[in-house]
């Protein structure tokens, strides 16, 4: 049987991480795609050169041709720009909404069949604009950010109990900005739900406040040490751990931003919430039970993507 074959448009920082994280876990082959095609291809070629001491054979290879992308049966979108420290992703939604649409083209022309995964922020409104271009089924064109909140919020919660963080399950809803909802109610060590581990006297409900804070801030904390660029290690295994669910049909319950269609009361945007990921794509969205106040926090989120969307529609891309 055939290796599959993964697409990484743009060859970035988290491009090159793709790649690499590609290669170990020994996923398919990959075809780097990127306006500097030289660094697509020295990208590709230096990752498959670590293939003979790491024990891998997927071949990689860079381009800035897009009928290279042919047949892709996975596609990861990193093209565009990260923000610098002092901006929000929304800032970034001018100058990548124009490098979306042309990905959305190359996309469709190229492998219509394709499980396609966005990081491109600002995300909520970025896979949208992916999926409205390209044409492709919704349930094929999936957002990643949720994955990536919840690994912050579990490593935060992890160091906060002194636990695994293999033990700590979580879950952050929303858009993927300053609005992303921790669900503490559902974030649990070992399956015991956080708001009881603060009964038990284990951590203060002060402690959790905090640690829900630092996660929504997350990605502004990576921003700032950097100083030039955002966070690129955890967003892309997080990516993988997408890829991964599809390629290998493990429908793991993920939290993704997917196009809801009355789910959550709401329609016809993306937004985060917990989805089953399998070989169809996303095979269901899950839908969990709020209370009055994680539902408003909720919308409030929703509404701060659909006016994003409304200035989306005001730029004419
Ligand atoms: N969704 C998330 O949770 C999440 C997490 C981290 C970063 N991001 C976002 O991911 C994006 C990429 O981040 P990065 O750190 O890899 O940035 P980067 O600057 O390192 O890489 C982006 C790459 O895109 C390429 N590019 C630009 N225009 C292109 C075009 N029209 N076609 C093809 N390639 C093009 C650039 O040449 C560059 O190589 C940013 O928008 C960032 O904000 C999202
Ligand atoms: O913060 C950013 O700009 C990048 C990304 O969205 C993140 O959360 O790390």
């Amino acid at each position: 049987m055939a290796r599959k074959k993964i697409a990484l448009i743009g060859a970035g920082n988290i491009g090159g991480t793709l790649a690499h994280l590609i290669g170990l876990k020994e996923l398919g082959d990959v075809v780097m795609f990127d306006v500097f095609p030289g660094v697509a291809a020295g990208k590709a070629l230096d990752i498959m050169q670590s293939g003979p001491v790491d024990g891998f054979d997927s071949a990689m290879s860079g381009t800035g041709d897009y009928a290279a992308i042919a047949g892709a049966d996975v596609v990861i979108v990193t093209a565009g720009f990260p923000r610098m420290p002092g901006m929000t992703r929304d800032d970034l939604l001018t100058k990548n909404a124009g490098v979306i649409s042309q990905v959305a083209e190359g996309i469709k022309t190229y492998c219509p069949n394709a499980f396609v995964i966005c990081i491109t922020n600002p995300l909520d409104v970025m896979v949208w604009v992916l999926q409205q271009k390209s044409g492709l089924p919704p349930e094929r064109v999936v957002g990643m950010a949720g994955v990536l909140d919840s690994a912050r919020f579990r490593l935060f919660l992890a160091q906060e109990f002194n636990v695994s963080v293999e033990d700590v399950t979580a879950f952050v809803l929303g858009g993927h900005g300053d609005t992303m909802v921790p669900l503490t109610r559902y974030s649990t060590v070992a399956g015991i739900p956080v708001p009881d581990l603060v009964k038990m006297g284990w951590t203060t409900q002060e402690k959790i406040d905090a640690i829900v804070n630092r996660t929504a801030n997350g990605g502004g904390e990576i921003v700032k040490l950097l100083e030039k660029g955002s966070a690129f290690y955890a967003p892309a295994a997080s990516a993988i751990a997408m890829a991964e669910s599809y390629l290998l049909d493990k429908k793991r319950v993920l939290p993704c931003a997917v196009l809801l269609n009355g789910e959550y009361g709401q329609k016809d945007f993306y937004v985060g919430v917990p989805v089953v990921i399998g070989g169809n794509g996303v095979e269901k969205i899950v839908e969990v039970q709020f209370t009055p106040e994680e539902k408003a926090a909720f919308d409030k989120s929703c509404d701060a993507v659909k006016k994003l969307i409304e200035d989306f529609k005001k730029l004419g891309v």
